[in-house]
């Protein structure tokens, strides 16, 4: 049965950095209150209110975070309902550490560590007990692929090409990859391994290509197959996670690029301005849907971004933001802006459905078969002795009452 809910938002606020102050305590614009769920932006003088599903103070630990927005993703991702995390934020407001954790020569300080890592290991957790439980009636196979979003072009970062060839097409209404490196991943170890191999290339690649990874958007995906076997019955679930880190979503009047790093950042602009935009348009169609039979065109392939998080913006995917804030005065028009764009996304609706199939378990077919083969050999058999009968007939009619052949073929064929 689909069930339509909202897009959950989240706010989380980093502590102030001290890169920034210029005396000792640093100005703040940001004021929270957990137990209504507000943030408060105070730009000299002028106060803004906005409510969101939560939020998260700057003492929030990572277990906070994982616990309110990752469980429920979670808990559908292995019921076959698509998941979707993603952070947004300007540059420095904490989305790879909240996404990620904190990188300690090439592994997660542990009590640091983001969703990523937390739902890895959850996911398996979750998986094998229940295959332990179970092991001839439950079977799971899980694929990762980590992909890189830069300059409107996607790059494989589990593969050390850079030419590979990256499509997303549209088939009915789910959004297939073709191209992207898919590993088989069997135990969390196996993921993480995938995870920092990915994330080492992007750092790669951000020397070669003369790119900050801050400005390219990351994408982290789990493909989930699930067997279960109930009675005679299996069902067949498939569900994707996508978990990604945006890149910095600030303004660029605040910046200092000229040429190719103002292309750059013209690209990055597009692709969150085109996100905003899809997500402005999803949210006004659905308060206008009431008065309108007609549904309004949503122009995800405007961007690759959209396009392929298409399910997961008014799809069919649970989807939670994290939008990240920096709660410096200086960054207050960014702080503003992540959080307009906050209030939209909250308004956006997704229906989500079990993506499941159900198929007769062998057993069934196997008796079905043999019952056809067996009524088959009864229907030979009785042929065979109607037609004895028959000949047996037509002997003794032939010799005893010397009537012609013909004649009791025709009565009794
Ligand atoms: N909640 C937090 N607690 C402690 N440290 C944090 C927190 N959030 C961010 N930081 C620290 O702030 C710095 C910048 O954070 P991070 O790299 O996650 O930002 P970002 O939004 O991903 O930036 P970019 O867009 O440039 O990639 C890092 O050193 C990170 O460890």
């Amino acid at each position: 049965m689909p069930l339509s809910e909202n897009i959950n938002v989240f706010a989380r606020v980093r502590p102030a950095s001290p890169r920034f102050a210029e005396v000792e305590a640093v100005p703040s614009c940001v004021q929270t209150d957990p137990t209504t769920s507000t943030i408060t932006i105070d730009n000299k003088g002028k106060k803004q209110q906005f409510q969101l599903k939560k939020v998260f103070r700057q003492n929030s630990t990572q277990e906070n975070v994982f616990d309110d927005v990752g469980r429920a993703i979670l808990d559908g991702f292995i019921d076959g309902i698509n998941g979707t995390i993603f952070a947004y934020g300007q540059t420095g407001s904490g989305k790879t550490f909240t996404m990620l954790g904190v990188e300690r020569s090439n592994e997660c300080d542990l009590s640091n560590r983001g969703i990523i890592p937390r739902m890895v290991e959850d996911i398996f957790a979750t998986l094998q007990t229940r295959h332990e439980k179970n092991p001839d009636s439950f079977k799971f196979i899980l694929k990762c692929s980590f992909l890189e979003l830069y300059n409107e072009k996607l790059y494989d970062l589990l593969l050390f090409k850079k030419d590979a060839s990256i499509t997303i097409q549209q088939q009915r209404q789910k959004i297939v990859i073709n191209g992207a490196t898919e590993c088989e991943v069997k135990t969390s170890e196996e993921c993480m391994k995938c995870l920092w191999k990915g994330w080492n290339q992007r750092k790669v690649a951000e020397t070669s290509m003369n790119h900050a990874s801050s400005r390219s958007h990351a994408i982290f995906m789990l493909t989930l197959i699930t067997e279960t076997v109930d009675g005679t019955v299996l069902n067949r679930q498939t569900s994707r996670l996508n978990m990604v880190d945006l890149a910095g979503s600030e303004r660029q009047t605040h910046t200092n690029n000229v040429g190719s790093k103002l292309r750059e950042a013209g690209s990055i602009n597009k692709s969150l301005s085109i996100l905003a935009r899809v997500i402005r348009d999803l949210a006004s169609s659905r308060t206008s849907s009431t008065s309108s039979s007609t549904p309004q065109h949503i122009s995800y392939r405007d961007s690759l971004l959209t396009f392929l998080l298409r399910d997961s913006l008014g799809g069919n995917a649970r989807t939670a933001v994290i939008v990240n804030i920096h709660p410096n005065l200086q960054f207050v028009t960014d702080t503003l802006s992540t959080l307009s764009f906050a209030e939209s996304v909250q308004k956006v609706r997704n229906v989500t459905t079990i993506n499941s199939t159900l198929t007769y378990f062998q057993k069934v077919c196997n008796t079905l078969d043999e019952t056809h083969k067996k009524n088959q050999k009864l229907q030979e058999e009785a042929e065979n002795n109607r037609r004895n009968a028959l000949a047996y007939l037509l002997r003794v009619q032939q010799s005893c009452l010397n009537t012609s052949i013909s004649d009791v073929e025709q009565q009794f064929l």
